[in-house]
């Protein structure tokens, strides 16, 4: 979506160190909970996407397109009352922000970013021009992104807001959107709601100073000649503050990738790869375990996206009493136990040198990361015929076997070979990555 290199401001390190965050969808959309389970945005088709949205917090959206299943569950569930009807229902009685951020930071989370307001145009918080439709008068009758933002500054993680300023069904009055082709139909762009959207997010920046700016589906067009004054104020307000590439090529400091699309974006020294632990943001009660990431496959794409320079935006979708689905919070429990060794070859490392060494897909799965004085080897998947033989092909010299460690402190016999470094371990048959650290010469 996006071809214009990043602002040229240099990232703040805080962003480039963090490597992992965890996007928070949660909106009137939990309440209704439903998507088909299509598949990953990137690899569905394209005509099939939108009458088949796998993106629950897209519900508004899809039970209003003529035949689709998610037009029927509404109907027969629902009995096809207005969507307005979820705000009042939603009530977030569990709603405990410190449970969730601590679960957040012990997954090695370092920042964390809300929806403010999704493309349903419903404020989690007293935005100014709602009038009622917000979380603060109606529904929770709580200001959710201040309890929160609380929470996760409370903990020492940084805090972000996203915000849809392309889209809004509310405020923007219009029809559903189809197809990928006519989205800019399905955006509003006249100057009332630019003002409106301007003011918000000005709103947001006052009330919490948010370190990270994540705006989606672009800006309107009335409004892009306010974007550079928008973006001065959050600096001076924010000095360490980055901002998103979202906002219709008007701006980014990083490049962001969702799924499978856009992954052109994942280029250069600090992008963005977000996706939810299942096919959909908002919270989908028809998901089950074959739609869900596991934890293995949960590190291993932070791995490989780390590996690469960028960082993972991993979203989990609450629900509506506001309670982590179960299965999402076994994932980051899992994904916790692993970090407990493993943040020093996570957090503010660096991708090698390109030739240095090789990443390789399959048995083994190889993986690497660089501090200032060590080389990280992520190992998975050594078949077991190789009685846990693996030859790393690095660039001759680069590793010192004798300084070879295991972080989870199991032992590891480390030769030089031919073609790099040969390591003798058990029990790296498993996909869960096991990170070696040599000292660089
Ligand atoms: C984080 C997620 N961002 C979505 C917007 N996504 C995009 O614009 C990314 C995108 C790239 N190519 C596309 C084609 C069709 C739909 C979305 C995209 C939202 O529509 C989702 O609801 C969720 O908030």
């Amino acid at each position: 979506m996006n071809d214009f290199p990043q602002s040229g401001r240099p990232v703040p390190a805080w962003f480039t160190d963090a490597k992992f965050g965890i996007f928070v969808h949660w909106g009137a959309y939990s309440v209704s909970a439903w998507a088909e389970p299509t598949g990953e945005l990137g690899v569905v088709d394209p005509d099939v996407w939108f009458k088949h949205n796998p993106y629950a917090e897209w519900y508004w959206n899809t039970i209003r397109i003529e035949g689709s299943p998610a037009q029927e569950h509404h109907r027969t569930t629902h009995g096809g009352r207005p969507y307005d009807e979820f705000l009042d229902e939603w009530k977030a009685e569990l709603f405990d922000p410190a449970d969730w951020v601590e679960l957040f930071a012990r997954a090695g989370a370092r920042y964390v970013v809300p929806t403010t307001k999704h493309h349903d145009g419903i404020a989690l918080w007293d935005a100014p021009g709602t009038g009622i439709r917000n979380t603060v008068h109606r529904g929770p009758r709580r200001d959710l992104i201040a309890d929160l933002a609380a929470a996760v500054r409370a903990r020492d993680l940084r805090f972000g807001v996203y915000y849809s300023g392309g889209i809004d069904w509310y405020a923007g009055r219009r029809d559903p959107v189809l197809h990928e082709d006519r989205m800019d139909e399905g955006r509003p762009h006249e100057a009332a709601y630019a003002a409106y959207a301007h003011r918000q997010v000005i709103d947001l920046i006052d009330r919490h100073s948010p370190d990270v700016l994540w705006n989606d589906m672009g800006w309107p067009r009335a409004g892009q000649a306010d974007l550079p004054e928008l973006f001065s104020y959050y600096y001076a307000t924010v000095p360490e503050g980055v901002v998103n590439d979202r906002w219709d090529n008007a701006h980014a400091d990083y490049l962001t990738s969702e799924y499978e699309a856009d992954r052109a974006n994942e280029w250069g020294a600090c992008w963005e790869n977000t996706r939810g632990i299942g096919f959909s943001f908002g919270y989908n009660q028809t998901e089950g375990p074959e739609h869900l990431l596991d934890p293995a496959d949960a590190v291993r794409l932070l791995v490989d996206v780390v590996s690469r320079g960028g960082n993972l935006l991993l979203n989990v979708g609450p629900k509506a009493d506001g309670t982590l689905p179960q299965e999402q919070r076994a994932v980051l429990e899992g994904m916790a136990s692993w970090m407990a060794c493993h943040s020093e070859a996570v957090h503010a490392t660096r991708p090698l040198e390109s030739g240095s060494a090789d990443p390789h897909d399959g048995d083994p799965w190889v993986r690497w990361t660089r501090d200032e004085r060590h080389i990280y080897a992520f190992v998975a998947d050594v078949p077991d015929e190789a009685g846990g033989r693996v030859a790393l092909k690095t660039r001759p010299g680069l590793l010192d076997p004798d300084t070879a460690e295991r972080l989870d402190g199991d032992t590891v016999k480390a030769e030089a070979g031919p073609e790099g470094i040969h390591i003798t371990s058990a029990g790296l048959d498993t996909p869960l990555p096991t990170a070696i650290r040599f000292a660089t010469r």
